[in-house]
């Protein structure tokens, strides 16, 4: 069985996940190889599709959207999953909406369909000495309008990392009971 993990990576902690899947169903037995979206992969070979992506203001990366609406007609023929990247990975609520976690997913998984097996969201990484000017002044326009304290705002901009290789590897095997 041929799977492959196709991601969209800004500032590369997709990218880290997506091979710690690949490592997990490589030594599984399967045929596995990770590959960016930006190389437009070819996936018409694959059994299974994993599509992943950090998360930029609750969604993914343009490119892996324009990718999975591109080449909707042969996804939804294969087994999929979904997985997004982030720095906050539960659901939330906050007036009368819920937030994050796996809603994040639905959008996707509405185009993919029935044979979409798996989403999750993993822990991701933020150093924001690492970030564009243009994404520093999002986050810094975010923290304004959730009014963070100084104290707050400080902490969310240290250094952060929840990634986590078991995690990744958990879920590579949420897929394989899903794939039954
Ligand atoms: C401009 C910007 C917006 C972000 N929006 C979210 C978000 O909506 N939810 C979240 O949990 N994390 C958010 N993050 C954190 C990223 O999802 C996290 O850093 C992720 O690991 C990035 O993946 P990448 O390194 O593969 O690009 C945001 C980060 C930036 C810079």
């Amino acid at each position: 069985m041929k799977v492959i993990t196709i991601y969209a990576s800004k500032y590369g902690s997709t990218k880290t996940v997506a091979e710690w899947i690949t490592e997990r169903f490589a030594l599984e037995g399967f045929k596995a190889e990770c590959a960016d979206v930006e190389t437009n992969p070819m996936c018409f070979g694959c059994d299974l599709i994993l599509l992943g992506s950090g998360i930029y203001s609750h969604k993914f990366l343009p490119s892996i959207e324009q990718y999975i609406a591109e080449n909707i007609n042969l996804l939804m023929t294969k087994k999929t999953a979904l997985f997004g990247v982030a720095m906050r990975t539960e659901t939330f609520f906050r007036k009368g909406n819920a937030y994050g976690g796996a809603i994040m997913l639905e959008r996707y998984g509405a185009m993919l369909g029935q044979k979409c097996i798996a989403g999750k969201i993993l822990g991701g990484e933020m150093v924001f000495s690492r970030l564009s000017e243009g994404d520093v002044h999002r986050l810094e326009k975010f923290y304004h309008s959730i009014a963070l304290s100084e104290a707050e705002k400080a902490q969310r901009m240290s250094p952060r990392t929840m990634m986590d290789k078991k995690q990744c590897w958990d879920f590579a095997e949420e897929i394989l009971g899903a794939l039954g």
